[in-house]
């Protein structure tokens, strides 16, 4: 397994590491969301599964369900541990200033961190995402967004970006939310796009439009 990312990297988003086995067979890495998690540190400090884990404490003012009072903290805390081997910071907390100790943190102990950035309204017009995730890789690895697509033209922009920093040499991950985008999660990778995410459980789903992992493991290698 590669964790530089700079081939594709199938994620299991779940919140329950009790569901690692059933991800084993499809997924590459786990996404831990410790904010959608119950006991997350123990759960993690517990953890004895294959697959390493992407860290994901995802903000509330970012869709997820952390509260701000030491989020980054409990984040940093966290890449001590072996399994953990990649974590996701919030593009936002890191224009803010908010995010340079664990920035540091990981980068000391050898963690691959993603900068990510959500649209859950909509699809920002193709300069402005290229904008993004040409800010978010100059702080992280890999440049992540994940906007709403309405239509199809949405969809286009998205994957157009996406070629064209990879074309560039910018490592990145994208994804239009919504049901007009489910099919993004399947050909982004084709352009380029180096993470997909899909829960275990198609009821768990972390973001609409998701793919259950077995689906979208085989879109993406059929498609490949
Ligand atoms: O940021 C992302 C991407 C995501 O929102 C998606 O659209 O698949 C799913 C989240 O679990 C993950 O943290």
């Amino acid at each position: 397994m590669n964790l530089n990312f700079d081939s594709f990297v199938l994620a299991a988003a779940t919140a329950d590491l009790a569901d690692e086995p059933l991800a084993r067979d499809h997924a590459d890495i786990v996404e831990f969301r410790m904010d959608l998690a119950e006991d997350p540190l123990s759960q993690l400090e517990k953890y004895d599964g294959e697959l390493p884990i992407l860290a994901t404490n995802r903000a509330e003012w970012e869709g997820g369900e952390a509260q701000e009072d030491g989020r980054l903290e409990t984040l940093a805390e966290v890449t001590a541990l072996e399994s953990v081997e990649a974590i996701d910071v919030e593009l936002q907390s890191i224009l803010d200033g908010d995010a340079e100790e664990v920035l540091e943190t990981a980068r000391d102990r050898g963690v691959t961190v993603i900068a990510s950035a959500h649209d859950f309204e909509g699809t920002p017009p193709r300069p402005e995402m290229v904008r993004t995730l040409t800010e978010a890789g100059k702080y992280a690895d890999v440049a992540k967004l994940a906007v709403t697509a309405t239509s199809k033209a949405d969809t286009l922009a998205l994957l157009s970006a996406t070629e064209q920093l990879t074309s560039h040499g910018d490592t990145v991950a994208t994804m239009a939310m919504g049901e007009a985008g489910s099919h993004t999660r399947a050909v982004a990778p084709v352009y380029g796009s180096k993470i997909g995410y899909a829960p275990v459980d198609p009821e768990e789903a972390t973001a609409p439009g998701q793919y259950d992992l077995a689906t979208l493991r085989t879109l993406v290698d059929e498609l490949q």
